[in-house]
């Protein structure tokens, strides 16, 4: 496996980055295209391997009716396409990577099977691969689904609900975690002419024929999330960011929001939006990562790089994401001497030991197969001097020009293949 080898040049960053387009909402535009009767064009669409990945999956396998299909390591493919393929005639075997495997997907599965979906697990109960038998699916209209573990699950079941032959009333027991997530879902459908209504924890939606109309991806706001902590952690700092929006309909657009608490100043332009840094005081000290789980590694790593102790909640997601990534961020900056210690359902950052700023430290960051920990440490190297980062093609997954963004605006980054048993 390869590493990368980043240093900074310069304690001022200037530049203009262009972020891939969003790959949730990509992924969404993709299966609701392939759920319209009608073509249309999204634009901007996301070049991250996932997107790529979903892409080629429906217009050439499933098109062609290949009967194994695999995801790769895409959560959003694997929970989209369950629901798609079980109301797509035809015999599937969906499967993913070893991690995929154990990101659990019952929840779904009993949702569809309610309906009357014909799924079996050819692994391990409650987890990818599953076999699929797709058909109509038309035992009820009406079930329930935990809400708090994925809000994947819901937007897999909402995006076929128009073409269920009685439509689909889904009740949302428990505490709705990734919230954000089912509002993209439902404007996106709107975008398409799906209306719904959604009272209470109810969410209605009739049988009805998705809409053609040619759908714009906004950049990426999880990615801007990295840009946001190097403004964060660097001395001087003016970066703009191209194409995002004020009003988006990404839930992790609050990073704006929560960046002024770190003293990072955005300012919305026509064409994008500006970063500044505006001081080196952090004025929050709890944050809660319920409804926003992408960005809470960048956050842990701005807390680690500015020596900020914080308490972080809403992190139970994060254990079934790529990696369990709190118990990746407890490893690596455990390496500069930053805890993070669980109390019940808060965790809290302590940097009083911290090495970070007081040597220039060398130190090989692991990355867990989870692009999010690549792009989440490499801007603490504006504190730590240099740093290696394994396997640097992860950061693909979502953003697979992440490093040469990074050596546009004056950091060197030098691959190498990796001689270390790390
Ligand atoms: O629907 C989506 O596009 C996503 C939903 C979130 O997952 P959970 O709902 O599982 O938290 C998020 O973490 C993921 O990166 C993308
Ligand atoms: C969790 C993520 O993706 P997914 O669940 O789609 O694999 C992510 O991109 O951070």
């Amino acid at each position: 496996m390869n590493s990368i080898l980043v240093k900074k040049t310069t304690d001022v960053l200037k530049g203009e980055i262009i972020l891939p387009g969003s790959k949730s909402e990509s992924n969404r535009a993709l299966i609701m295209q392939a759920l319209c009767k009608q073509p249309f064009e999204i634009q901007n669409l996301s070049i991250a391997d996932d997107t790529v990945t979903l892409e080629h999956l429906l217009k050439t396998e499933i098109a062609s009716q290949q009967t194994e299909i695999n995801v790769g390591p895409a959560g959003t493919a694997m929970r989209f396409l369950t629901a798609l393929l079980s109301v797509t005639p035809g015999e599937w075997l969906l499967t993913g990577t070893h991690r995929m495997l154990e990101r659990p997907i019952k929840l779904l599965v009993d949702a569809l099977r309610n309906l009357g979906a014909d799924i079996e697990y050819t692994g391990n109960e409650g987890f990818p691969p599953l076999k699929i038998k797709g058909k109509d699916l038309n035992l009820t209209n009406e079930i329930s689904i935990d809400g708090s573990v994925s809000s994947q699950y819901i937007s897999a079941l909402l995006m076929i609900a128009p073409t269920l032959p009685n439509g689909l009333v889904l009740n949302l027991t428990g505490v709705v975690a990734s919230r954000p997530y089912i509002e993209m879902t439902l404007a996106m459908m709107a975008e398409l002419g799906i209306e719904h209504s959604w009272t209470n924890n109810t969410i209605g939606i009739k049988n009805q024929p998705y809409q053609a109309n040619d759908l714009f991806i906004e950049p990426d706001w999880s990615g801007s999330s990295y840009w946001y902590s190097l403004v964060a952690l660097s001395k001087e700092a003016n970066i703009k960011l191209t194409g995002l929006k004020d009003h988006s309909l990404q839930g992790d657009s609050v990073i704006s929001k929560i960046m002024e608490d770190f003293g990072v100043k955005t300012d919305f332009l026509k064409d994008g939006i500006n970063l500044t840094k505006t001081s080196d005081k952090v004025t929050v000290d709890f944050i809660d990562f319920e409804h926003c789980p992408d960005i809470a590694q960048t956050l842990a790593v701005i807390c680690a790089g500015l020596g900020h102790n914080c308490t972080f909640t809403g992190l139970e997601s994060l254990k079934i994401k790529e990696t369990d990534r709190v118990a990746a961020l407890q490893n690596e900056l455990g390496k500069y001497g930053v805890t993070i210690t669980q109390e019940g359902l808060n965790y809290h950052i302590d940097c009083s030991k911290s090495s970070i700023n007081k040597a220039a430290t060398d130190t090989f960051i692991n990355t867990y197969h989870d692009h999010r920990m690549a792009m989440a440490f490499a801007p603490l190297v504006l504190k730590v001097n240099s740093m290696e980062i394994e396997d640097p093609k992860v950061t693909g997954k979502s953003y697979p020009h992440f490093w040469e963004d990074l050596e546009k605006i004056g950091f060197e980054c030098t691959q190498s293949e990796l001689n270390t048993t790390n």
